[in-house]
């Protein structure tokens, strides 16, 4: 068997660059391995600014893809083994397949912590399967404990029932991969809200019917028409354990005993394990290819790795050029969805011999989420990030209501963290964009009795 392009895992990496490279080839073959039978699509696409989208995220039939674009064949099955020297792949199913251009989109799996080896009551989330898993043992628990302070423990933590929740995290304040203490000051009302106070998203989600096995990692909302009870007739309970980590878990007669660094001792059922990913490395190759230390492929600003006519998007990838003042990578859907499409247009052009010119989107960071059930809007430096001590944050916070926060750099504004229904996302990504003076204006920016988005019209 043998295609012009082979694109390797059916999640949205994958997919968005079979899709993409399809469009952009249309005589031309392309075969997509994916290890199941349903892959990821996005839909209902549509831009909020220049670099934030909103879409839905479907889990199709692979048959989907072949029906809508002719030269594109999905194969079931798994990469076992690249011969980049005469340019084939090989299947767990003994196929070999020949390529001209070859896309790592593999993906990434939890980083558990090191006792997660020996313990089977420690569990991580990734795609649909391990989500089932984590409801069958929450089912029969009354205590458990949460490690990682990322979006995974932000986002159980919230939809929790049923349950004593022990969150265990390093920092001084809850979800610090995302915001800063003070929008983690903002969100504590939320943490101690009722189930039934707690704010309904209404954005972009999967359906019950949706809610399949893919083994992709499950993206935004995917906890949204899911129970995640535990086993115990009183109502949630949360303690936050703040500058802690696990020193070590022992398992007695079906219970855990987990001890902190601070000598505290937590009995409890189960422990997650949220903890970050690792990109994928379940696969051979005949000479090697580079890697980050984190074991991501490293990837130049064509999303080419050392191998020339290998490419890789997505989780899988370590990105490994200049970045743009106010872009970084972060292991997340909409970025995993940007370099499929990129790769695929960076492959067709080096097989046409044109000019690529860099996406847009690694112009600024830009990510919009929920948490604690309130929309976020992070763009380009929110948190400081490459700005050392040299910058400074203006804010405003109506309780319950909104979060804003403005990096501020020679006046320049730099990043931004937007809670709520601010509305600012626009103005505020032209901001950073065309890097305006702001000083005329000094704190009045913020000022609640001045509407910015007029002031900037
Ligand atoms: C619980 C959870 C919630 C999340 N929520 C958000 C969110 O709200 N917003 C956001 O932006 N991001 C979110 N993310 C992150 C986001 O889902 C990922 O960054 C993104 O899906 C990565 O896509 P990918 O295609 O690179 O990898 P994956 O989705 O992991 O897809 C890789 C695919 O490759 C397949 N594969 C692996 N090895 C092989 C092999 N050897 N041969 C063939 N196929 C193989 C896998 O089965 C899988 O289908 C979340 C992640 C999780 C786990
Ligand atoms: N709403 C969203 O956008 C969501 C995005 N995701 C994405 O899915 C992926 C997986 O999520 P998640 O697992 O939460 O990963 P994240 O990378 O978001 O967070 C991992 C967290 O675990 C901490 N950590 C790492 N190792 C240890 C350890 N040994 N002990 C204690 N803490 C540790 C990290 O701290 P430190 O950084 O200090 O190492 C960090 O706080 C990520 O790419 C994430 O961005 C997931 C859910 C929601």
């Amino acid at each position: 068997m043998e295609a012009t392009f082979v694109v390797i895992g059916g999640g949205i990496a994958g997919v968005t660059c079979a899709e993409s490279l399809a469009f952009l080839e249309p005589e031309e073959s392309i075969i997509l391995i994916s290890e199941s039978s349903l892959i990821k699509t996005v839909c209902n696409l549509y831009n909020i600014t220049k670099t934030l989208a909103n879409f839905d995220v479907v889990e199709q039939d692979s048959q989907s893809l072949t029906e809508k674009f002719r030269n594109v064949k999905v194969i079931h099955d798994t990469l076992l083994h690249i011969d980049d020297t005469n340019l084939y792949v090989e299947t767990l199913s003994g196929v070999q397949i020949k390529y001209k251009y070859l896309c790592l989109c593999m993906g990434a799996t939890p980083k558990l912590i090191k006792d997660a080896e020996n313990i089977p009551q420690i569990l991580g989330i990734r795609d649909t399967d391990s989500v089932e898993r984590l409801q069958e043992k929450l089912e029969k628990s009354k205590k458990i404990a949460i490690v990682g302070n990322g979006g995974i423990a932000s986002e159980l933590v919230y939809k929790l029932q049923d349950v004593e929740v022990h969150w265990i995290i390093k920092d001084k304040h809850i979800s610090a991969t995302f915001v800063d203490p003070g929008a983690a000051e903002f969100f504590q009302t939320s943490l101690t809200k009722t189930d039934t106070e707690k704010i309904v998203s209404k954005r972009m989600r999967y359906s019950e019917e949706d809610f399949r096995k893919s083994g992709a990692a499950l993206g935004p909302d995917w906890y949204k028409n899911l129970t995640i009870k535990g086993g115990s007739n009183t109502p949630t309970k949360l303690k936050v354990h703040y500058q802690s980590e696990i020193e070590s878990i022992q398992s007695k007669n079906d219970n855990l005993v987990v001890k902190l660094t601070t000598n505290e001792e937590i009995f409890c059922d189960l422990v997650v394990s949220a903890t970050g990913v690792n990109p994928s490395t379940n696969y051979t190759i005949k000479n090697s290819l580079k890697l980050s230390n984190d074991g991501g492929i490293l990837v130049n600003e064509y999303m080419q790795s050392n191998i020339p006519n290998i490419f890789a998007a997505g989780d899988i990838c370590t990105t490994n050029f200049p970045p743009a003042k106010h872009w970084f990578q972060m292991k997340l859907w909409t970025q995993a969805r940007q370099m499929g499409c990129y790769a695929a247009k960076c492959m067709s052009s080096h097989n046409k011999n044109e000019e690529i010119l860099q996406d847009f989107c690694f112009e600024m960071f830009s990510h919009s989420t929920k948490l604690f059930g309130y929309k976020v809007i992070l763009l380009g430096l929110y948190n400081g990030q490459k700005l050392g001590n040299e910058y400074e944050i203006l804010l405003r916070m109506t309780k319950e209501r909104e979060y804003i926060k403005f990096v501020l750099q020679n006046h320049k504004l730099q990043g931004v963290v937007l809670i709520g229904d601010t509305d600012l996302e626009e103005t505020c990504e032209n901001l950073i964009l065309n890097q305006l003076d702001l000083s005329p204006y000094g704190d009045d920016i913020l000022n609640p009795d001045i509407d910015i988005e007029d002031y900037f019209d």
